[in-house]
């Protein structure tokens, strides 16, 4: 990557490196997210996610590596990149005895780059993109920990946004706190914005995303289309059979390495060996086949296989 300053993604980082100390939270990080795109921000909790969402927003400076976010090098560029940038990281602070709109009335006003003018009518719009509007003027205490998270994504998009960071945007909310986020970043992304969102939630990247990235002990292990993740992760033949202990000799002499538990048989397939010629050598062996499957890895196979560790997929 020669100038990352004129990469045509929303985000771009190369090397990217923050250290505590000795510990390395974020580790020689090459992000590429590309325009238009919903970007999960996949890795369990501890991998580094919010550290580099801090550096991408200016908010902790790396030790090593470099940034651009829509197109112009950050934290360089900080004062012309973030008025583009709506963001929903830690929690915005609200004071919890004002209403929903005073709270934004009152971080609007502390936004140097916010109109004056057009203030009363973007608060308004704001509220109403994330289903406030018949709270509007209900005090922020008798919100619901979704509401307030609402909120917080109202407060990022008080302008008109190019690109969303939302960091965990459905922790801590109940189920129906969850949907509600959710299907208001999916509808965030129909605007045409680009969203970058973390999570810990497999399930959640899976539903939202159209792109993600991998986390794990601050390594970016994987990142691309959803389909791509999965298509890279390895494929499984499974041979239902009485014959387990046959079978295991069949795909042992062609090469494989199979195991069993008890009644089916299973072994990751070699990209120079066909299932057809798997079933040829199972019958021409007497093995009594029952079942015969040839699946590719889910994605919650292929993160724990990256990552190491089991993720939460709940919810
Ligand atoms: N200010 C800090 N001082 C020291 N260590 C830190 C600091 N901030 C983060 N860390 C460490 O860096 C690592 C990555 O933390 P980070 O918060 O970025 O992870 P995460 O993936 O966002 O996880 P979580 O979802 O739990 O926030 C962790 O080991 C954390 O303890």
């Amino acid at each position: 990557m020669s100038d990352l300053s004129s990469a045509p993604l929303a985000i771009e980082t190369r090397g990217l490196t923050k250290r505590f100390g000795s510990h390395a939270a974020v580790d020689g990080v090459d992000l590429s997210v590309p325009r238009g795109s919903v970007f999960g921000f996949l890795g369990p909790n501890g991998s580094g996610k919010t550290t580099t969402i801090r550096m991408l927003l200016g908010l902790a400076s790396a030790n090593a590596g470099e940034i651009s976010v829509l197109g112009q090098r950050m934290p360089q560029r900080l004062h012309d990149v973030l008025p583009r940038v709506g963001a929903l990281v830690e929690g915005p602070a609200f004071y919890p005895f004002l209403s929903g709109a005073a709270n934004l009335h009152r971080l609007d006003t502390a936004d140097r780059t916010a109109p004056g003018a057009t203030r009363r009518a973007r608060v308004g719009a704001a509220l109403d993109r994330v289903g406030l509007t018949h709270a509007a003027h209900k005090k922020v205490h008798a919100y619901s920990l979704g509401m307030k998270q609402r909120l917080g994504i109202a407060n990022a998009l008080l302008q008109p946004r190019e690109l969303l960071v939302l960091d965990e945007p459905t922790n801590g909310l109940d189920p129906q706190g969850t949907r509600e986020v959710r299907s208001l970043v999916r509808s965030l992304a129909d605007d045409g914005a680009t969203v970058f969102v973390s999570s810990h939630l497999l399930a959640e990247i899976e539903q939202i995303c159209s792109h993600a990235g991998v986390m794990s002990a601050g390594s970016l292990v994987a990142q691309g289309t959803l389909d791509e993740l999965r298509q890279v992760g390895q494929t499984q033949v499974r041979v239902e059979t009485p014959d387990a202990q046959l079978a295991l000799g069949v795909l042992a002499s062609l090469g494989l390495i199979p195991g069993t538990d008890g009644s089916t048989v299973t072994a990751v397939l070699e990209r120079e060996i066909l299932p057809e010629s798997i079933v040829a050598a199972l019958v021409v062996g007497g093995i009594r086949v029952r079942g015969f499957t040839v699946q590719g890895m889910s994605l919650e196979e292929r993160f724990v296989e990256l990552t190491g560790e089991g993720f939460d997929i709940a919810q």
